[in-house]
């Protein structure tokens, strides 16, 4: 496949890597605006900045390139680029995690929120950790998490960074020099403390799944996610 890299920092190395190795080849790594060399790639994958979201998908889907989107920060926009793809008969698939670990995480944490959601002693927490460059808090995939327990437990509608109120997730975000990316959930009662957690290694997992996502969507139409391509859950 060829390979437009919108974003060419961590991320985008890291995939460029992944990718050649894989067999791909890369016809654009570019960590400004979106240029014209793009109409010649089969499929785009943006690690970008969160402000760069709107321009870069509506210039993908625009030019009927399929769009894999791994930038955090931007979700207010999710449901306007979902509309655009629908109408322009597009592909795009966002994760705010694409590791396969962190995928497996997901599912984990939506059957213990099920389980918990009955057990009205214990308060549930999440807590992230993350490299000193990371410009969005909380990171992506903790607010993934806590949206799922919030699907599947009737104790809470939100979530708060830093703040404990009624019916809300409390969500902790640590930056750390280094870190590729902790998250923690935590169920705590006055007996004990119950705790699912998921560290990267390294961005290889990230990296990985965002390349596997992108041959799997070169050739299809819609909107998807992870768990589509994964077929879990
Ligand atoms: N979904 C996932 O699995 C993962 C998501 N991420 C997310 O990916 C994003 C990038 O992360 P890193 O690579 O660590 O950041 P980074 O800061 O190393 O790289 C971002 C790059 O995007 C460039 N850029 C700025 N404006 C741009 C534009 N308009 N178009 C294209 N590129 C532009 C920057 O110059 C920089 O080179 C972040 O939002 C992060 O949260 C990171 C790891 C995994
Ligand atoms: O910025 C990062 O590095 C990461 N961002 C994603 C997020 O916000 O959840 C995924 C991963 O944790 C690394």
């Amino acid at each position: 496949m060829k390979i437009a890299l919108l974003g060419y920092g961590k991320m985008g190395k890291t995939i460029e890597a992944i990718a050649l190795e894989r067999g791909h080849t890369i016809v654009l790594k570019t960590s400004k605006t979106v240029n014209q060399a793009i109409k010649n790639a089969d499929v785009a994958i943006d690690f970008s900045i969160p402000g760069a979201a709107v321009n870069n998908i509506t210039h993908c889907i625009n030019h009927n390139i399929p769009v894999i989107y791994g930038t955090t920060g931007w979700l207010d926009q999710y449901d306007r680029m979902v509309q655009l793809c629908h109408e322009k008969q597009g592909a795009f698939i966002y994760a705010s995690n694409f590791s396969l670990g962190v995928n497996i995480f997901f599912q984990l944490n939506k059957s213990l929120a099920k389980m918990m959601a009955t057990l009205k002693d214990y308060a549930v927490s999440l807590e992230e950790i993350h490299h000193t460059q990371k410009l969005d808090a909380p990171s992506g995939t903790a607010i993934s998490l806590a949206n799922d327990i919030i699907k599947n437990h009737d104790s809470y509608n939100h979530w708060a960074l830093d703040q404990n109120q009624e019916k809300t997730i409390p969500i902790t975000a640590k930056r750390i020099e280094n870190v590729a990316g902790t998250h923690t959930v935590t169920y705590t009662s006055e007996v004990d403390t119950l705790e699912i957690k998921h560290t990267a290694h390294s961005r290889q997992g990230f990296a990985l799944g965002a390349v596997v996502a992108a041959e799997w969507l070169h050739g299809k139409v819609g909107v998807f996610t992870m768990k589509d391509v994964l077929n879990i859950g």
